[in-house]
Formats: C-alpha cells, structure tokens, sequence
C-alpha cells in the first residue's frame, strides 16, 4: 500500500512528515523510518515526524522517530514544520492559526504567524541533574560549569533538559570543534544514561550565539531547536547571554526568548516544504 509523505525542512534540519491524523499508530515502524532517512538509498531526511489525532484535549500529538530509528520526546524544529504541514493538510478548512500537540515533552504550541514564520511556546525548561537525566549531579541538583573529560580534554558543560537531554559547552571558535569526533563521545558518554544532544556555542555578543550540534541519533545536523532553547537558558544561567538572543546556526538564524515572566521559552523560525512524494 502507498503512504504519501511530504518533506519540510526548518533551517536545513529536515523531516519526513505522515499525515497520520486517521490512526494513533504510526504508519511506519522505526525500522522503517531508518532506510527512508538514507540520503543514499532512501528519501534522505533527519527524521520522520507523524501527525496523530491529539491525545488528553490537544488537537493533534506529534510522534517522531530519529534517523537511526531511536524516538526523541521533542523536536524543534520539527514541530514547526508540523504546524506548517497541519495547517497545509487542513487548508481552507483550517480555523486556527496554532495548535495544541501531545509531545513526550508535554503540551507545546506552534503559532502560524502573518509573515511566514512560525513562533513555539516551548515550555519550561528542566534544569534538575535527574530530569535530564545525567549523573553529573545528584537528582535534585542544577548542572551548570561542571567538568566533563570528553576525548582526552575537560570541557565546562551546563545541562538543561527541553524534554529531550541537551549538554551545553561554550567554546573560542565553533569552527575549530571536530564535530565528527567529538560528536558521538559526547552522546554515548556515561554521564548520561538517555545520550545527550550537544551543542557548542560561541558568544559572540550577549544578544548572539553561533551554535553547532551533534544530535542524538542523528549525527550533524544544520539546526536543532530545542538545542538552540537549552543553549539560550545555559548562556543566561552561566551569565554570558541575555534572555532574548539570536541563535545562529549552520541552516541559519532562531530568535529565542526565555520570558522572565512565565519562564516559558518562545522559538520563532521558518519550516518550509521541499517536496511531497509516496513511499
Ligand atoms: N532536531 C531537533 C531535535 C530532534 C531530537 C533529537 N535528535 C533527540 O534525540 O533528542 C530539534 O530541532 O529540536
């Protein structure tokens, strides 16, 4: 039987999206979203992102399996592009303009705004040692400026959970960071029990970060939104950024805000639509 997929990216962060607003299922199995990720010998892509009918009042639940299969609780980027595709799959039926998605991560609101982009409520951020989970700290501790021996060096890393595990470290130059290297010896090391997503960030000014990522079950990418929210909430509890900055990253540029009045962080970005095809 033919599934119909259609690909988005955000930021060159890029996802197959299921329209699978018919069953709570995903159509396909991690297995399956493995060869369709291949850039080689499949339709290429970061990861495969389903949209589900909405669980505990939402309107609709995300569910997303990385391209080596593993299933993260939250995607950033993805869930712009979810909010893009849902309003395309609804058109001129569509009433709203954001949406309420069941994630892993709990309830998280992307906002189709006039000029094209799309801002997210994120949610709070997790700061305690066990809710990212990493046994850098006791359960109930913060983990901020801790020492981490990472391929024969020390680095400073800050932890902050978006839902899915991120480890923070700042550096002179992300240029000069052996992403390929590094990457995986920092996602399997055993301080964190989940892996991790990485990101190295250079301040470049208190309102402007340059980040690199190395995802989780997903290797380099050019962007990573909730990577971008942590690294904002590590800057401004390690005193080298503002609450809101520009985040920008090799796909290009996030503005990420963490309300000093709510504490929620609010991601605005593109999500765009490459091609639609049937697997
Ligand atoms: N690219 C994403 C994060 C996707 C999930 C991540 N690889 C994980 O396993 O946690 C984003 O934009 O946030």
């Amino acid at each position: 039987m033919a599934t119909e997929f259609t690909k988005y990216h955000g930021l060159g962060n890029d996802f197959i999206l299921i329209d699978n607003r018919l069953s709570s299922l995903p159509l396909l199995t991690p297995e399956q979203a493995v060869k369709l990720c291949d850039r080689h010998f499949g339709i290429g892509a970061d990861g495969v992102i389903f949209a589900l009918p909405g669980e505990s009042g939402t309107d609709y639940t995300m569910r997303i399996f990385n391209s080596d299969g593993s299933e993260p609780e939250m995607c950033g980027n993805g869930i712009r592009c979810l909010g893009r595709f849902l309003a395309d799959l609804e058109g001129e039926s569509r009433t709203k303009d954001s949406y309420h998605i069941h994630t892993l991560a709990g309830v998280i609101t992307p906002q189709l705004m006039t000029d094209g982009q799309v801002k997210v409520d994120m949610g709070l951020p997790r700061l305690l040692a066990g809710e990212i989970p990493t046994t850098l700290g006791t359960a109930q501790t913060k983990v901020i400026n801790q020492p981490l021996e990472v391929a024969g060096k020390t680095w400073e890393v800050t932890c902050v959970s978006m839902g899915n595990p991120h480890c923070i470290t700042f550096v002179e130059d992300v240029a000069a960071i052996d992403l390929e290297i590094i990457g995986p010896q920092f996602e399997h090391h055993p301080a964190f029990p989940q892996r991790t997503n990485t990101e190295f960030i250079q301040v470049v000014s208190r309102d402007y970060l340059k980040m690199r990522v190395w995802e989780r079950g997903a290797g380099i990418t050019l962007a990573c939104g909730t990577g971008a929210c942590a690294s904002l909430v590590a800057g401004v509890l390690t005193g080298k950024c503002d609450r809101t900055a520009t985040v920008e990253l090799p796909g290009g540029p996030l503005q990420i805000e963490w309300s000093e009045t709510n504490q929620r962080i609010y991601m605005t970005g593109p999500a765009q639509r490459v091609f639609t095809g049937q697997i």
